[in-house]
């Protein structure tokens, strides 16, 4: 079993729901679809009367033989059969195309539900759940979800016939009737006792196909690093054990639904062997005629299909419940982040106060311990440390990302936590290192945050930045399209949006990640100029990679290890040995225009 169940274990976020609780919250998604499913049971009752009707209405259109001639016999049975079969033709068709209708609107439902849960999950539910895994549950899980529904509603098909059939059994023969009903308790019984099992192998299936997409998608998005390094065959050799496991849950799943239905017609086989045996007995005993006798073995074998399959029915229902339980897991699952209030962050100023704060991703590492810092409103704080120092971390909690375990962060005085998410968040003007945009025109994407923003807006922040030169390198200025994730720019032209859409923004503190990768000197002077411009007036805390950067920093913080070791100007520092010395000779130096490579140093600070 170790092999099988590798990664397919439950998510942090799953829950276990009883069947009741599903069933009921399912039903819920029913509810608009009322009408439309009253008039699916109306004709499933007239479709599920003719097809029951059928054998019963010949053998009576058979019986008025003697007082009608054998021509008005087969124009009467055969008009019964054209009849009934046209009217279940029709039933069937205006039902299938209703629970079509039924189906599709749930599962759109389901999956705005379950789309709007992914949306207001704070950052963290991201880094901690594979993207793929979660493509997962939008997508094949809610599909699975609507079995439920198809299959509810074959079973109120499959119920109704049923309950016509045994009535028609009992006019023919309470005797045999009895018998046959007798033997429905034993198909359920089997039918049940596959359900747990169901589940289990159900549940997998699905986990398994969250695995294989979440592979998938983590190969595909990485595709350009791994052909940079040539590990498509390490890639292909990572998928394969993933796919052979696919392979082995799929076999499990396959063999436990397709042991249900021989072993019910098995049942259902002996039943009629019994039913042939003493039937004949009544025959040969002349208490029931050949013509009931044969009616009646018509009838139990119409009657066995719809059993079995409603028995069958319960083991796919377990499918669908074990899709909804995913489903609702997911819709379900609480925030990391603990708001205490929902005031207003209007007219911020955008003072930021660290007060013994300890953080860490998890529970095993503090990334930040007793952390305090004071940064003032419109101060420009340049944050410097090696790799894994706490930089990011330190934005990421001041975006509010993440909740801190421990201390206080407040922001004028107020504690984060008690703003409202959204408006606050909509003051923090966030540029990282390598700026994301969205298919559609540049236009679109510097606006992305202020939609209602005109084209005379748009323009001006596009203009303000680097002096709108740069615009006059795209093919078609501000409409420009930009290409999935802004492939088809440049780094500096992504970074000179991502600073116009700022601009257009207007926040009141700004977070920023500098990329680290060098770009050409006309694009260097441009985004210094937009940094200028968005940086003036406004807190900022700059994630920095360039000397230019933490020489007009108002004050800068060397980090290490989650503490901060040094802090002072760009001037104190270089003057007191320290952390910060190592860190410029190691990684700024180079950028000073008075870097002197054969000297090795800087002939000037
Ligand atoms: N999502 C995460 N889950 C778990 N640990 C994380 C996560 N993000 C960062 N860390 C850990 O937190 C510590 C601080 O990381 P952080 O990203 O803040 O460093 P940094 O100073 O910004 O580094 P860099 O300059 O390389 O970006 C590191 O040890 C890192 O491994």
């Amino acid at each position: 079993m170790g092999f099988i169940m590798d990664g397919l274990e439950a998510e942090a976020y799953d829950r276990k729901y009883t069947a009741r609780s599903l069933i009921a919250r399912i039903a819920r998604y029913f509810r608009s679809s009322l009408l439309l499913m009253l008039a699916i049971c109306g004709l499933l009752v007239i479709g599920a009367g003719m097809d029951a009707a059928l054998p019963f209405l010949i053998a009576r259109g058979l019986d008025v033989r003697s007082s009608a001639t054998e021509w008005d016999v087969i124009m009467l049975v055969g008009g019964t059969i054209l009849a009934t079969g046209c009217i279940s033709w029709l039933c069937m068709f205006v039902r299938q195309w209703f629970t079509a209708r039924v189906i599709g609107d749930i599962v759109l439902k389901v999956r705005l539900d379950v789309f709007q849960a992914i949306l207001k999950h704070d950052l963290s539910f991201f880094t901690d759940h594979a993207s793929g895994r979660i493509v997962s549950r939008v997508t094949s899980d809610t599909e699975d979800f609507s079995t439920v529904v198809t299959l509810t509603i074959n079973l109120i098909s499959q119920l109704l016939f049923i309950l016509i059939l045994a009535a028609i059994l009992m006019v023919i023969n309470v005797h045999l009737a009895l018998i046959v009903l007798a033997m429905v308790p034993l198909i359920i019984l089997i039918a049940l006792s596959f359900r747990r099992a169901a589940r289990n192998t159900s549940q997998r299936m699905q986990r398994m196909q969250a695995r294989l997409n979440a592979n998938i998608q983590e190969s595909i998005s990485g595709i350009a690093i791994a052909k940079n390094f040539r590990q498509e065959q390490a890639i292909y050799a990572e998928f394969q054990p993933i796919n052979a496991q696919a392979f082995r849950v799929g076999i499990q799943q396959g063999l436990l639904f397709s042991c249900i239905f021989p072993l019910l017609l098995t049942v259902a086989g002996i039943g009629m062997a019994v039913l042939v045996y003493v039937g004949g007995q009544d025959v040969f005993a002349r208490a029931l005629t050949i013509g009931s006798w044969l009616l009646f073995v018509q009838s139990v074998n119409l009657f066995w299909m719809p059993l079995t399959s409603v028995a069958s029915f319960w083991s796919q229902f377990q499918q669908g419940l074990a899709a909804s339980e995913r489903v609702f897991g997911l819709i379900d699952a609480e925030s990391n982040l603990k708001q205490s209030g929902c005031a207003s962050s209007d007219g911020l100023r955008g003072a930021i106060d660290f007060k013994d704060v300890t953080f860490g991703y998890s529970d095993q590492k503090e990334v930040l311990s007793h952390f305090s810092t004071t940064i003032r409103a419109g101060e420009t704080v340049a944050l410097v440390g090696h790799t894994g120092a706490g930089k990011s971390t330190l934005c990421k909690l001041i975006a509010r990302f993440y909740d801190f375990q421990a201390g206080q962060l407040q922001i004028d005085g107020q504690d984060i936590r008690s703003f409202n998410l959204q408006q606050y968040r909509s003051q923090l003007g966030i540029v990282p290192q390598v700026p994301f945009l969205f298919t559609g025109s540049i236009a679109d994407n510097i606006r992305y945050i202020r939609p209602s923003a005109s084209d005379d807006q748009v323009a001006v922040a596009a203009s303000q930045i680097g002096q709108g030169t740069w615009l006059e390198a795209l093919p078609d200025g501000l409409n420009t399209l930009v290409e999935e994730g802004g492939k088809n720019l440049s780094l500096g032209q992504r970074q000179l949006v991502a600073l116009s859409r700022v601009l257009l923004q207007n926040p009141t503190i700004i977070l920023l990640d500098e990329a680290t990768a060098s770009v050409d000197p006309l694009t260097e002077a441009q985004i210094q100029e937009g940094l200028d411009l968005i940086l003036a007036d406004r807190t900022a805390i700059i994630i920095a990679h360039r000397l230019s950067t933490i020489r007009h920093a108002d004050r800068i913080l060397v980090l290490s290890h989650g503490q901060i070791v040094q802090e002072g100007t760009h001037k104190d520092l270089l003057q007191s040995e320290g952390y910060y010395q190592d860190i410029y000779q190691r990684y700024f130096r180079h950028q000073s225009p008075s870097y002197e490579p054969e000297k090795n140093l800087v002939v000037r600070l």
